[in-house]
């Protein structure tokens, strides 16, 4: 398994070798070893406590979404499908604060993204059905979410697909303006 870093500061995306034959393929999605070189903290691994899967359909978007408080660390891939996956450092004292960045997760490649806290994230399917999970590293706690217009037009995101569905929550997300203020 390959780590390649991002554009974005602390961001690592994690590159396995899937092997295909005539049965199929068979990949590591997840290496501990690997996992805490790359972050360069022992023990890291366990702090991910759950696990977890959403399904969507072409076009849909979910997100812009982010955790205040201490934020929340994320492992992300997409085992059905593919997605045009998309954080926003959000970090004050970054030096990528504000810059976005995306990236393709398939089922092809299966890369799989180390996002830390302090990051929107958000996706759209770029197929029929498009399978996204990840791993948080504190329990969900909705009181914390915050979120950005998936169409804000500051933070101006080319979603590549026209966008077939978001849910209520995401329709009425606040501006970037508005998140910036707060921060
Ligand atoms: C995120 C989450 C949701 N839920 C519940 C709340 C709600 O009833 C239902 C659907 O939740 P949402 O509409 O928030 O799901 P969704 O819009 O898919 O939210 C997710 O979007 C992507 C982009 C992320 O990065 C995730 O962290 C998460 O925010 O599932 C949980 O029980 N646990 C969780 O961890």
């Amino acid at each position: 398994m390959r780590v390649e870093t991002a554009e974005l500061a602390d961001v690592l995306v994690f590159v396995p070798s899937p092997f295909h034959d005539e049965r199929g393929f068979f990949t590591r999605t997840f290496d501990v070893d690997i996992f805490e070189d790359a972050i360069g903290r022992k023990g890291s691994a366990a702090s991910f406590l759950q696990d977890s899967q959403s399904r969507s359909a072409r076009g849909v978007v979910r997100g812009m979404h982010g955790r205040s408080g201490r934020g929340e660390a994320k492992l992300v891939r997409c085992p059905n499908g593919a997605v045009f996956d998309v954080l926003v450092d959000i970090r004050r004292q970054s030096p990528t604060f504000g810059q976005k960045q995306a990236f393709r997760l398939d089922d092809k490649e299966f890369r799989h993204l180390y996002v830390p806290p302090g990051f929107l994230h958000g996706f759209q399917a770029l197929t029929d059905t498009a399978d996204v999970c990840y791993r948080i590293d504190r329990p969900h706690d909705p009181s914390e979410d915050i979120g950005v217009a998936f169409d804000d037009a500051d933070l101006a995101i080319a979603w590549p697909e026209p966008v077939t569905a978001v849910s209520a929550r995401d329709a009425a997300a606040a501006s970037w303006k508005h998140l910036l203020e707060s921060l």
